[in-house]
């Protein structure tokens, strides 16, 4: 199969990587020229370094990219990916897929991936949509090193096919779900709990206070999951519970070097202007806060998160906030 791949960064790169290595041509649409250069001139991962495939190219045209095949991988930040499917809007011309491996939702209108798809792309040309998500380290996958994954959709047919366009018996195993809300959410929501386990590393704490992290946040992942329409069990699966747990214990990951930075005491503002790769849960941090604000969800840890990036508290001041919560029986409820 052919598949153009929108964004070459990180995440997408490996995936133009991993979808040839099953036999696929690819053609990544990417903007930074450095990155351009890296993968058509040097073969080579543009931030990783890895060996890639000669057979990859990349392209600054959005037009060629989008002339290129009618399946796309959406692999651009969650902040970019309204005004990039605007600009793809404009030149489909016929019945397309689109895969989303980004994970976030918009702080602006608390809306999913799939949703921003629906209301940016043309529905005569929107022939499906899924979310292919998991716990799932580029930097491990351009190594091929053994990764489990999930593919959601509505549409049982299309998830199908997507998971065999993306497993091998090499180290790629997908599963599918048509859970669509619960994966979309859990893959988002786990950014926001792995900032706030980075940022206990960042203040000094150890590994008791990264087990409770982890262990209450799912609980806060449950909660949105389920408000938003998705089901519980799949915040237990790889998309909710397993992407946590590779997120929020990695010094890979780069939500959970975000939020060290912020137990350390740097800024927002700082971090952002000095990051070269996207982090996703400071803005989902704001997403949640938000719909815990206006829908009155109980989010103890991501809204203590929220005022610590908005300069209200201390990050030492939002942990002694949340151990002064009223003592009570453990729930999950
Ligand atoms: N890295 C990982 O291990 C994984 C990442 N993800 C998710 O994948 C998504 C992408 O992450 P990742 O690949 O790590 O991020 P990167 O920052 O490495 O790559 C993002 C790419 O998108 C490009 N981009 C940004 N804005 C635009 C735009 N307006 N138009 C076109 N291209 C744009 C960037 O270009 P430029 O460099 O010029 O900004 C960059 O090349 C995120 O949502 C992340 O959560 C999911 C699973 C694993
Ligand atoms: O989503 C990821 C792993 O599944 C990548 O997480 P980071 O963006 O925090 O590195």
């Amino acid at each position: 199969m052919k598949i153009s791949v929108i964004g070459g960064g990180a995440w997408g790169t490996t995936l133009a990587q991993l979808l040839t290595d099953n036999g696929n041509e690819v053609l990544i649409y990417e903007i930074n020229n450095n990155y351009l250069n890296e993968i058509n001139n040097n073969h080579i991962h543009p931030i990783f370094k890895n060996v890639l495939d000669e057979k990859i190219k990349a392209t600054n045209s959005l037009e060629e990219a989008i002339d290129y095949s009618d399946t796309y991988l959406l692999a651009v930040p969650t902040k970019a990916m309204r005004t990039v499917l605007g600009l793809m809007d404009k030149l489909i011309n016929r019945p397309s897929i689109f895969i989303n491996v980004s994970k976030g939702i918009e702080p602006e209108t608390l809306k999913r991936v799939s949703e921003i798809v629906d209301e940016e792309i043309n529905p005569k040309y929107n022939a499906g949509y899924v979310c292919l998500t998991g716990p799932s380290h580029a930097e491990e996958v351009i190594e091929r090193k053994l990764t489990l994954l999930v593919s959601a959709s509505l549409d049982n047919d299309l998830a199908v096919k997507v998971q065999n366009l993306f497993a091998n018996d090499k180290y790629i195993r997908v599963y599918t779900s048509n859970d669509l809300i619960g994966s979309e959410v859990g893959g988002a929501a786990k950014n926001a709990i792995a900032v706030i386990s980075g940022a206990c590393t960042g203040l000094g704490l150890g590994e008791n206070a990264r087990a409770a992290v982890i262990t209450r946040g799912i609980l806060e992942i449950v909660r949105v999951v389920e408000f938003m329409g998705g089901r519980k069990e799949t915040a237990f699966g790889l998309t909710g519970i397993g992407d946590l747990i590779v997120t929020a214990s990695s010094e890979n990951s780069r939500n959970f070097q975000g939020g060290k930075k912020i137990g350390q005491g740097m800024k927002l503002d700082e971090i952002y202007a000095n990051a070269t790769q996207t982090i996703e849960g400071f803005r989902t941090i704001y997403a949640l806060h938000e719909l815990s604000e206006k829908f009155d969800i109980e989010l103890p840890m991501i809204s203590t998160a929220y005022e610590i990036l908005e300069n209200k508290l201390t990050v030492e001041e939002g942990m002694k906030k949340l151990l002064k919560r009223d003592l009570k029986a453990e729930d999950f409820s």
